[in-house]
């Protein structure tokens, strides 16, 4: 059932998934229901929300990553890195979050889902040191845009860029973003069978 549910999203989309790689995300779906209760993981219950919520609104940001090594920051369960990283396995996602437990999901996922491009690690996102600038500084109900970019300025390389998913955008938002940043690009995202609206923003330092 979730299966068949996941091929049409998928479908409705226009995003390719290998049968494996289905299986991934159905499984890691399941993994997210199991132990949601005991990790307090997310408020979506129910699996088939989870598809729609979680997984197909991770995946949608797919077609427009450019580059090779990710970080996802406060990623929480691992979203939306773990749908990427499943979609992307020839990419490189650290998942950052400064909550154990949620760490600990993220270990379990790797290992039941034999994922090799994910990083886990727990750590506040203003500390973390990392040996090499990132292409990619990916966040999804994290922040305010100038509390991400404040926090995470130091973790794209040079010609790294953030990719902040964001629901409704707030105009006074988007005009306060700190001065050495600039919104390289604004794009709306279609999420099959959810209302809201969803976007992704591409910003890069200006400096
Ligand atoms: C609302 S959750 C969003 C989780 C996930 N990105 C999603 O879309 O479902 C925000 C997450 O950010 C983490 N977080 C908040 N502040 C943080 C910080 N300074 N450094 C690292 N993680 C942080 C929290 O622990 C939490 O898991």
């Amino acid at each position: 059932m979730l299966a068949a549910q996941l091929q049409s999203y998928l479908a409705e989309a226009n995003i390719t998934a290998t049968v494996e790689q289905q299986q991934q995300l159905i499984a890691f779906v399941g993994l997210l229901h199991k132990w949601n209760k005991a990790y307090n993981l997310t408020s979506v219950r129910e699996p088939e929300q989870m598809l729609i919520r979680h997984i197909m609104d991770s995946l949608v940001v797919s077609p427009h990553l450019e580059g090779e090594r990710f970080i996802d920051v406060g990623t929480g369960p691992g979203l939306p890195g773990i749908p990427l990283a499943i979609l992307n396995p020839d990419k490189q996602f650290v998942l950052l979050d400064s909550l154990g437990k949620r760490i600990r999901f993220q270990k379990q996922v790797q290992i039941e889902l034999k994922l090799t491009n994910i990083t886990p690690v727990e750590s506040r996102v203003e500390a973390y040191q990392p040996e090499q600038g990132f292409d990619g500084v990916l966040s999804r109900a994290f922040a305010s845009i100038t509390d991400m970019l404040q926090w995470c300025h130091h973790l794209p390389a040079a010609s790294g860029k953030f990719f902040a998913l964001k629901g409704q955008l707030d105009n006074a938002e988007l005009a306060n973003i700190p001065k050495n940043f600039a919104i390289e690009q604004q794009i709306t995202l279609h999420v099959p069978h959810l209302a809201e609206q969803r976007h992704l923003l591409l910003i890069k330092s200006s400096d």
